[in-house]
């Protein structure tokens, strides 16, 4: 079985400028956490942060949820494996050939990120994947996306830890499953809506726990990352 190395947390680094973004950097952990680098980060301060980022220790979980046909998808892929990341997203939703390039285009790659697929993001609901003209529930349409994640070659999917105990069971052990809208008791949910605490989503079988705003916007974001750590159960935090 696949033996899960480093922190299991990563902190979301929702930030518009690198000034804020290495201020909480370095009041972090690689020890702790790895960090995650999205859209607004990246389209604000580019590849140049990530690389700054990775020289204070960090792994890096590039999240630009690429979304595009196959040939345009994998050569971002490539792109990220060139910029050396830990691992990369791209939504399920482009489809089999999409994954499957995305997959390819990490062939020729000594050492390649984790490639993970986003299959419902955790801010929606029902109502709000019927609006987009999936009649399905949240749970049966990650479950779907999930299964041809898998069956495309990926690493794993973005879930919300409320699907981990199905997805564990349905698609293995081995395959990742990395949870955002994680919130302490005591977080607000924010734009969030498929929440889970840290403990419960440990307990329910999630690899990794993606945290922005409940570190981010602490008065100190070590306090609350050790807090998330000491709450979860088993010895590997
Ligand atoms: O791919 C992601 O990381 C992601 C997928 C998803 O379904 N939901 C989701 O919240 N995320 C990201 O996870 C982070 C959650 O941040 P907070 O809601 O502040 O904890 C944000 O950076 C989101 O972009």
């Amino acid at each position: 079985m696949r033996q899960l190395e480093g922190p299991r947390l990563i902190v979301a680094m929702d930030f518009n400028n690198a000034e804020d973004c290495l201020k909480t950097a370095h009041q972090l952990s690689p020890q702790d956490c790895r960090l995650k680098v999205g859209k607004e980060l990246f389209t604000a301060c580019g590849p140049q942060l990530v690389e700054q980022l990775m020289t204070l220790g960090f792994d890096i979980f590039l999240d630009l949820k690429f979304h595009d046909i196959p040939n345009t998808t994998a050569k971002a892929v490539a792109a990220a494996a060139n910029l050396g990341v830990w691992m990369v997203n791209v939504h399920a939703a482009g489809g089999r050939r999409m994954l499957e390039a995305a997959r390819e285009s990490l062939s020729g790659y000594a050492e390649t990120p984790l490639l993970i697929a986003v299959t419902v993001l955790t801010s929606m609901t029902e109502s709000d994947l019927a609006d987009t003209g999936v009649v399905a529930s949240p749970e049966n349409q990650v479950l779907h996306l999930a299964n041809l994640a898998r069956d495309s070659g990926l690493d794993g999917v973005v879930c919300s830890a409320r699907e981990a105990q199905q997805l564990k069971q349905t698609c293995g052990k081995e395959f990742l499953l990395v949870t955002p809208g994680i919130r302490p008791v005591s977080a607000q949910a924010d734009d969030q809506r498929r929440i889970m605490t840290p403990s419960e989503a440990v307990a329910a079988g999630s690899d990794y726990l993606v945290v922005g705003r409940p570190v981010t916007q602490a008065p100190d974001p070590s306090v609350a990352c050790r807090d998330i750590l000491a709450s979860l159960p088993g010895a590997r935090r």
